[in-house]
């Protein structure tokens, strides 16, 4: 028999932005029917009255979770990123507050690597420009501006999961591939490093972006770099759109410096279909558009529905933060029997000794104890067996100076 804090259908989830039904059946499978999901983004002000009551939330990239949210969420356990980017939560905020934020890092890629080689060939060939026309009924049967994409040069910046693959994709169609990363990274087939943002710049036909949002990749493409780029060359993002100064990037596209553009990410994207989507790029003959969409194939939704729909159960379920991008990473057996309280704290010294004190003082025989640390915070599971009064024994770990939040999470005979 099992005694949960909460009962399942209690424990409320809410997913936004669409994400995929295969999220559904996973929490169902699990026990979590208590889902409500929403096809869009909600702002700060819609999420503030939403997010209350709520246990499990999952979104994608365009939700700002920020520290104002975080605090409104009054029974948050855990988010769930159902994309890469976790550069929309103030991670931060969320592991002063003892929510561990978990993503799905790598079930995307491929499908961004395949777009980014298709838009490879398509800017390469000017075939926007060509196929928009002969839908107005004219013949451009013209060479001009028309490369194969075999022996040019793709300059990848950051090769991670993304970069990496997208360097195989183009050596398969006959592509040199050169890369830049700020860390030392195992060049895959036969790319070629090159040490600086500006070597790649001077050398690419093509230059592909595959960096995260942080700091220093914000406005890391300007109008200096898009001018240190070749004439006649092609710029794609794919990344995130606070990478490139949009406005040197039109200007630099209508002048003919660049040839060509591809753009899925955005400084400003719209919450869901019914909002405009507003861009300096809007409206250029050679630019392929796409409304961040880089990862969305069936395939990758539904893996990613499934990857992180399971961190989040489990959880829930056991405390198993493995995978949490801002958490310390603990990954826990599951006992047939016994009591699991799960204790989140501040990493200060001598915070463990009274958590073992809580249990020992009550006759309860410890059978696991799990401690991980991260930056200012750490995570303690303890497994205890005995005749636990289990209220008593949680009112007493949230008395712990230092204390975060603890949890009582299940008892079984
Ligand atoms: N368009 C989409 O739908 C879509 C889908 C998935 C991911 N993305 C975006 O693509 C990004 C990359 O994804 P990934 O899975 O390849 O991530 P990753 O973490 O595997 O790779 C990112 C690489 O960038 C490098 N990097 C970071 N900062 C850098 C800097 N300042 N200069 C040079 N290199 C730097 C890192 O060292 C790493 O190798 C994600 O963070 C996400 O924002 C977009
Ligand atoms: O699905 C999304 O909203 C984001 C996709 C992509 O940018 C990611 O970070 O994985």
């Amino acid at each position: 028999m099992t005694k949960l804090s909460l009962a399942k259908d209690k424990i409320r989830v809410l997913l936004l932005e669409g994400v995929h039904d295969s999220a559904i059946q996973t929490l169902a499978a699990s026990g979590y029917t208590n889902v409500k999901r929403l096809p869009k983004a909600l702002d700060e002000a819609d999420l503030l009255e939403k997010i209350k009551g709520v246990h499990l939330l999952g979104i994608r990239s365009r939700t700002q979770i920020t520290d104002r949210v975080l605090a409104a969420a009054d029974r948050l356990v855990t988010l769930g990123c159902f994309c890469i980017g976790t550069n929309q939560v103030d991670l931060p905020a969320a592991r002063r507050r003892g929510i561990p934020v978990f993503n799905a890092p790598f079930s995307n890629t491929r499908s961004v690597a395949e777009l980014v080689m298709g838009e490879i060939v398509m800017l390469m060939r000017g075939i926007l420009p060509k196929s928009a026309a002969a839908h107005r009924g004219e013949w451009i049967k013209s060479a001009a501006n028309s490369w194969e994409v075999r022996g040019k040069t793709l300059g990848i910046v950051g090769y991670g999961n993304i970069g990496a693959q997208l360097g195989i994709v183009a050596e398969a169609f006959g592509m040199r591939v050169v890369y830049y990363d700020h860390t030392d990274k195992l060049p895959l087939g036969n790319a070629r490093p090159v040490p600086s943002l500006a070597a790649l710049l001077g050398e690419a036909e093509v230059v592909s972006l595959h960096v995260p949002e942080t700091a220093e990749t914000a406005g890391m493409i300007g109008a200096a770099e898009i001018q240190a780029m070749r004439k006649g060359s092609f710029l794609i993002n794919a990344s995130r759109g606070t990478v490139v100064d949009l406005a040197a990037a039109a200007k630099a596209l209508k002048s003919g410096h660049l040839l060509g553009g591809a753009f899925d990410v955005f400084p400003v994207e719209p919450a869901g279909a019914d909002e405009e989507f507003a861009s300096p790029l809007r409206g250029l003959p050679n630019v392929i558009l796409t409304p961040h969409i880089g990862g969305s194939t069936a395939e990758a939704q539904e893996r990613i529905g499934v990857e992180v729909a399971r961190k989040l159960a489990d959880y829930s379920d056991v405390g198993s933060s493995l995978g949490a991008v801002n958490f310390p990473q603990t990954q826990l057996p599951v006992r047939p029997a016994g009591t699991r309280f799960l204790h989140i704290h501040q990493n200060v010294p001598g915070l463990l000794a009274q958590l073992v004190e809580v249990f020992s003082q009550r006759g309860a025989n410890i059978t696991g104890q799990y401690l991980q640390t991260q930056g200012e915070i750490g995570y303690s599971v303890v497994d205890a067996e005995g005749d636990l009064d289990t209220g008593e024994i949680l009112e007493a770990l949230r008395a712990i100076p230092g204390t975060i939040r603890a949890r009582f999470l299940f008892e079984r005979h």
